[in-house]
Formats: structure tokens, C-alpha cells, sequence
């Protein structure tokens, strides 16, 4: 029979009516029940499942912190937010003992290593693999052809971009790129997951902090690549969690969407979420809903829960999936282990800790960044968007590479939801691009690639970049050619330690060129300019037009949340208002009221009404004109540019 502690943790999770289906088990029988193994004991609602399996959780903490029989167990907060910035254990480090991954199945042949014990065969900081997918039946019935040559043992990407000179006669331009990876089309997730994720795992034993980021075209893999990868981490995940000195560890799993600049949670309903930032500069995400889970099976019933959430959005006017960020985050939590003896009853039980988190992103198309000009005003909004995080996104990625002190998280949603993976010495990042191998898609092809070379440009270790003996064919040529791809300062010039506005300005300079994520003609607009040596009147006006037009799409961001939190505080204020408006009618209505004073309130009262009302009205009005030029001049770009 279980011990009185137990029967009192029950009651104190709200879960008193299983009492007695309890009540024929011992406590040890009790401490290995699986999630399983919940519903023979009629536990089956999913929130109580969650209450029952941090109980036991909290129990096995404590009782082993006392290194005695079960003492009182932590029980559940209800409505907990995440706190991004909580992290300071050390799991491997608690341990001091290696852990054997799970056996795995690894196409290239190398056996995963084993955890290691000290930090030294870390992964490396950030690293870029480039995923190129099968050509499909329809794409070559349409007439389309495979030009990427993917040179797996030199780990180059080579584009053939068919190209007509002057004189009609076709040639073809290879332009090729070198990055830590690249995989081919007959590259198995299996692999895939062991040359990215794999070696996160391990960092994230360690309270690491991780992130893994599907970026590329709509309809070019990353869904694909993506959505097996935290099956196939949370397999590894629970291998170390089975250990002994990791029973107090459990997983907590999270999702959300980024979809314009609002934030939508994929596992209630799709109900809007806030961003905050608190006093000390922490961002949390308020009311994100988390389940723990404590087998594979209970992560890809969350995995296809959020895909279900985010494909019911797309069916909505103007909704699409391609055009939003979805997110998977992984916290592993340790149970506040408990003084021996307990806490009294009634006593806030202390929070879990979050020992180390990993963040899975499926990023919207890249393509949708260059949705600015020839379409309907949200679609152009939420394209500004998405290509104002995709240049935050890679700002940060960039400076945390070169160990900056200033990571421009606040750049975008986007990064200030992910800040927490960015920061920290144990942060580590692997970008996978995935690339469509159709002749139809080269443009984009090249964009994503460009991207992705940026983005470990300032990588401290060069070597792969020095010229070797260059013969036009062989692969150091080819990596040769993709150094000239790449216009810009040699990367070793910078100072690593300072990237400040200036580099951000610099880079966002170099962003609105040949690689910013640009529809083709537009791009095709400045490949002509740049090649005549001069830029043409016509791509002078229409490139400082575009450049206001980023600045507008920025401000009406900024203002459009600035308006909707006024309205919600002016609503507030209403509110207040007719509460006092209620009790002076009431105060009227007795026998014997001073009439003077009703009036002398109630004038005040309409004074501030009139002045919220002005208030609102002048916001609006501002707002407006700015949608009104920013009308204008999407209008007039896109005129200059067909
Ligand atoms: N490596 C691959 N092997 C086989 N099929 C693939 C591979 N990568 C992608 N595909 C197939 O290509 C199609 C497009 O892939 P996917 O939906 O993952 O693209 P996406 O970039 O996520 O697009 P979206 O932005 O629209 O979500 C799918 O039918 C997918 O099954």
C-alpha cells in the first residue's frame, strides 16, 4: 500500500478521488508507473495525467535528494510561464558519468559517440548543412531538370544556372558552395538527424541550450527534414532520462506559431499568445501551454496535435502555412528536490528548474520575404515581416559565431522568442537549407544558398576557405568560385568582437542586394545594373523608393502592436470610467443627493471619455496615413520594376 506521503501528494495535486486506486501498490510500484500505465489506475484526462506525472517526478526527487523513503512531493503550478532564461545546472557535470547513446542506425557509417564528460568535443557553435531533395515525377513531366550537383565528400553544393548571351547562344554559369554538410536526395532522415541534431542532444545533458532551424523555399524539404527530428531526439532524450541520476528529469514540450507578428499556440487551440519582457530583460512567452511527456509516442501525438492546429489555420481567409514560423521547444526540467521533512501544507512548492531546452523551426518559405510589392496589403505585411526575421535571424546567428557581446534578438519576434538559445557559451545551432533541385527554382536556389554561406561567414575557423590549387573542375575550385559568389569584406577582416550597428548596417547594405530575399525580377533588376558598373536612373529610384518602403513596413510593425495595446488600455480606462459613471448614478438616484456634484463628476468623467476618444482617434489617423503611403509606394515600385 502506498505510504502516507503519497496518499498526501495526491490530495495536494488534486487528484484525491484516485486514492483508493492507489491504494493496493506499494510506493516503489507507484515511483515506476509509466504514462502508460495511468489509465489502468483510471487516471485518463490528460491534465491529470500531467499532474500525476510530475508527482511522481517530485517524489522520486525528493526521496532521492534525502537518500530516504518518499518525502513531500512539488505538485503542478497551473498556468506556469516558461521562463526563457532559467539554466544554470549541469546535468553531465552532476552525473560525472558517460552515457551510451541509444544504438542507431547511421547511413555514413559512423557509430554516434558516446556522451562525453568534459567540453571539449562539444559541436561546434553553429553548423550549416544543406539538405538538396529529390526531383519529383510531375516536376520532370513538366519539363523541369534537375542542376544541382550535390559533391558529398567536399561537402559542395554546385548550382548549373542556365544562362543566354547577348548573341542568343546558351552557356552555363556553376556557381558552388562549401558548407559543413551537404546531403544529396539519398540522404535518410536517419542521417540527416545524426550530422545535426544528434551531438545536440548530448549538449543539451549538459544544460545546453539548442536550435535547429529548417530554412529554404516553399515546397523545398524543410517540413520534411524537419518534422521527424524531435521523434527521433526525444528517442535519445529518454535514454539519459532512464539512467538512475536523471529519474527527477522530465520532458516538457511546447509549440507555437509566428505568423505576421503574432504568436499563436499550437497545442490550445491556436489561442493567442503574449510576449513579454519583465524587469530584468527576460522574455517569456505568457500562457504558452506545455505537456510533459515521458515517451516517443506521447511526442509525436503532440507533433501531429500542432500540425493539425497549424494546417486548421491555413484554411483561413489569407492564412498559410508557408507564411508562419512554427516552433518546437523541448525543456528538460528538474524537480526542486524538497528539505527532508517537507513543506507545510498551503506552502507555494518550489518550481521546477529548465536544465536545458532545444528549440526545433520549421521557418516560413523564404521566397514569402519578397512577397512586398505585388500583393494585397497583408500579405505585404506579413512578407516584411517574415524577411525582417530572416535578416534577424541570421544578425544573430552571425554574432553569436563570433562570441559578439550585442546579439540582436529584439530584431524580430522571431529572435526575442528564441533569445534564450542564442546566448550563453553552451548555446549551439545547426541551420539546415533545403534546397529544390529544379531548373525552374534556381533563383531561389541561389538565394537560400547565399543565405546559409552568410550565416557561418564569420566562422573563427577558416580553413575550408583558403585557395588551394584551383583547376577549374576539381572541388577546391568549385569552393573557389564560391568564394567569388560572395561579394563583401574577407571575413577575417572583422573585429569578432565587435558587432555593432555598424556591421548590422553593413550587413543589411549587402542584404538589399543580389541576396536579399528578392522576387526574380527585381533581383534581375540590380544583376543589370551591377554588371553595366553603374546603376541606371530607373534602379537609383526605384532602390531608394524600396529602401523608404523597408523603413515604413518596419514602422507600421512597431506601430500596428503600439495601436492594438493602446486601444486594449484606453478599453481599460473606459471600463474604469463607467464603474464610476454606475456609482455616481447610484449616489444621484438616493434621497437627498447633491445634484452639483453629479454634474461636477460627470463633466470630469466625459473630459477624460473625450480626451481617450482624441487620443485614439489621432493614433488611428497617423496609422492610417502611413498604410495609405505605404499603399503608394508599393504601388509605385512595383510599376517601375514590371
Ligand atoms: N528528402 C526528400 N526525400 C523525398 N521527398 C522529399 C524530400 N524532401 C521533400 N520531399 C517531398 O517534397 C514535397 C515538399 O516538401 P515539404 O512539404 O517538406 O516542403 P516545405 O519546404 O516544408 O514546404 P512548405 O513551406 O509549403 O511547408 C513533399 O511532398 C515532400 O514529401
Amino acid at each position: 500500500m502506498v505510504s502516507a506521503i503519497v496518499v498526501r501528494g495526491l490530495e495536494d495535486a488534486g487528484l484525491k478521488r484516485f486514492i483508493p486506486a492507489f491504494a493496493a501498490i506499494s510506493d516503489q510500484a507507484f515511483l515506476g508507473l509509466m504514462m502508460s500505465d495511468y489509465p489502468s489506475h483510471g487516471v485518463v484526462d490528460l491534465e491529470d495525467k500531467q499532474k500525476l506525472f510530475r508527482l511522481i517526478k517530485s517524489i522520486s526527487a525528493a526521496s532521492k535528494a534525502s537518500g530516504e523513503a518518499p518525502s513531500h512531493p512539488a505538485v503542478e503550478k497551473p498556468n506556469a510561464l516558461i521562463d526563457l532564461d532559467e539554466n544554470d545546472g549541469d546535468l553531465l557535470a552532476d552525473a560525472g558519468v558517460a552515457f551510451q547513446l541509444s544504438p542507431l542506425s547511421n547511413q555514413k557509417g559512423a557509430a554516434p559517440p558516446a556522451a562525453p564528460t568534459n567540453n571539449q568535443d562539444d559541436p561546434p557553435k553553429i553548423r550549416v548543412v544543406v539538405r538538396k531533395r529529390p526531383i519529383s515525377k510531375k516536376e520532370r513531366e513538366r519539363g523541369d531538370e534537375d542542376v544541382v550537383d550535390v559533391l558529398t565528400k567536399s561537402s559542395t553544393v554546385v548550382v548549373n544556372e542556365e544562362k543566354v548571351k547577348v548573341d542568343l547562344t546558351k552557356y552555363v554559369e556553376k556557381h558552388a558552395f562549401k558548407f559543413d554538410e551537404a546531403l544529396d536526395e539519398q540522404v535518410s532522415n536517419e542521417a540527416v538527424y545524426q550530422l545535426t541534431v544528434g551531438p545536440l542532444v548530448r549538449t543539451l545533458f549538459r544544460s545546453g541550450r539548442a536550435s535547429c532551424f529548417a530554412y529554404g523555399q516553399t515546397g523545398s524539404g524543410k517540413t520534411y527534414t524537419m518534422s521527424p527530428l524531435p521523434i527521433r531526439a526525444s528517442a535519445d532524450i529518454f535514454t539519459y532520462m532512464a539512467q538512475q541520476q536523471y529519474r527527477d528529469i522530465s520532458l516538457c514540450v511546447s509549440c507555437f506559431e509566428i505568423y505576421g507578428n503574432k504568436v499563436f499556440d499550437l497545442l490550445n487551440q491556436r489561442k493567442k499568445l503574449n510576449i513579454l519582457e519583465d524587469g530584468k530583460r527576460k522574455v517569456v512567452v505568457v500562457g504558452l501551454k506545455e505537456f510533459t511527456v515521458d515517451d516517443v509516442e506521447g511526442v509525436k501525438a503532440l507533433i501531429e496535435e500542432s500540425s493539425k492546429q497549424r494546417s486548421t489555420g491555413s484554411t483561413a481567409a489569407n492564412s498559410d502555412s508557408s507564411r508562419s514560423h512554427s516552433i518546437m521547444q523541448f525543456a528538460l526540467k528538474r524537480a526542486a528536490p524538497v528539505a527532508p521533512g517537507g513543506f507545510r501544507r498551503g506552502e507555494e512548492p518550489p518550481e521546477p528548474k529548465v536544465v536545458g531546452k532545444i528549440s526545433f523551426i520549421d521557418l516560413a518559405g523564404s521566397e514569402r520575404g519578397a512577397d512586398t510589392f505585388d500583393n494585397n496589403r497583408q500579405t505585404r505585411l506579413e512578407g516584411a515581416e517574415i524577411n525582417k526575421s530572416l535578416l534577424a535571424l541570421k544578425e544573430c546567428i552571425r554574432a553569436l559565431d563570433s562570441d559578439a557581446r550585442h546579439v540582436p534578438f529584439r530584431g524580430s519576434k522571431l529572435t526575442a522568442v528564441l533569445r534564450d538559445s542564442f546566448v550563453g557559451d553552451q548555446a549551439r545551432t545547426v541551420m539546415i537549407a533545403n534546397i529544390s533541385p529544379c531548373s525552374t527554382s534556381v533563383e531561389h536556389t541561389l538565394n537560400t544558398l547565399r543565405y546559409a554561406d552568410r550565416v557561418k561567414e564569420l566562422r573563427k575557423d577558416k580553413a575550408d576557405r583558403t585557395p588551394g590549387g584551383v583547376t577549374p573542375g576539381d572541388e577546391a575550385y568549385y569552393a573557389a568560385v564560391a568564394r567569388a559568389a560572395v561579394p563583401g569584406p574577407e571575413p577575417m577582416e572583422r573585429d569578432k568582437d565587435r558587432f555593432d550597428h555598424r556591421d548590422r548596417d553593413r550587413d543589411r547594405e549587402r542584404d538589399r542586394g543580389p541576396d536579399r530575399f528578392v522576387s526574380p525580377p527585381r533581383q534581375q533588376g540590380f544583376r543589370m545594373a551591377s554588371a553595366a558598373g553603374a546603376v541606371s536612373d530607373t534602379d537609383g529610384a526605384a532602390a531608394a523608393l524600396a529602401e523608404r518602403h523597408d523603413e515604413l513596413m518596419d514602422s507600421i510593425l512597431l506601430e500596428e502592436e503600439n495601436l492594438v495595446a493602446f486601444h486594449r488600455a484606453k478599453l481599460e480606462e473606459d471600463m474604469e470610467t463607467m464603474r464610476q459613471e454606475m456609482a455616481l448614478l447610484q449616489e444621484v438616484d438616493k434621497p437627498g443627493s447633491e445634484i452639483d456634484h453629479y454634474v461636477e463628476q460627470m463633466t470630469a468623467l466625459l473630459n477624460i471619455k473625450r480626451q481617450g476618444i482624441q487620443e485614439l482617434q489621432a493614433k488611428l489617423d497617423a496609422f492610417k496615413a502611413k498604410l495609405r503611403e505605404e499603399e503608394a509606394l508599393s504601388r509605385t515600385v512595383h510599376k517601375i520594376r514590371a
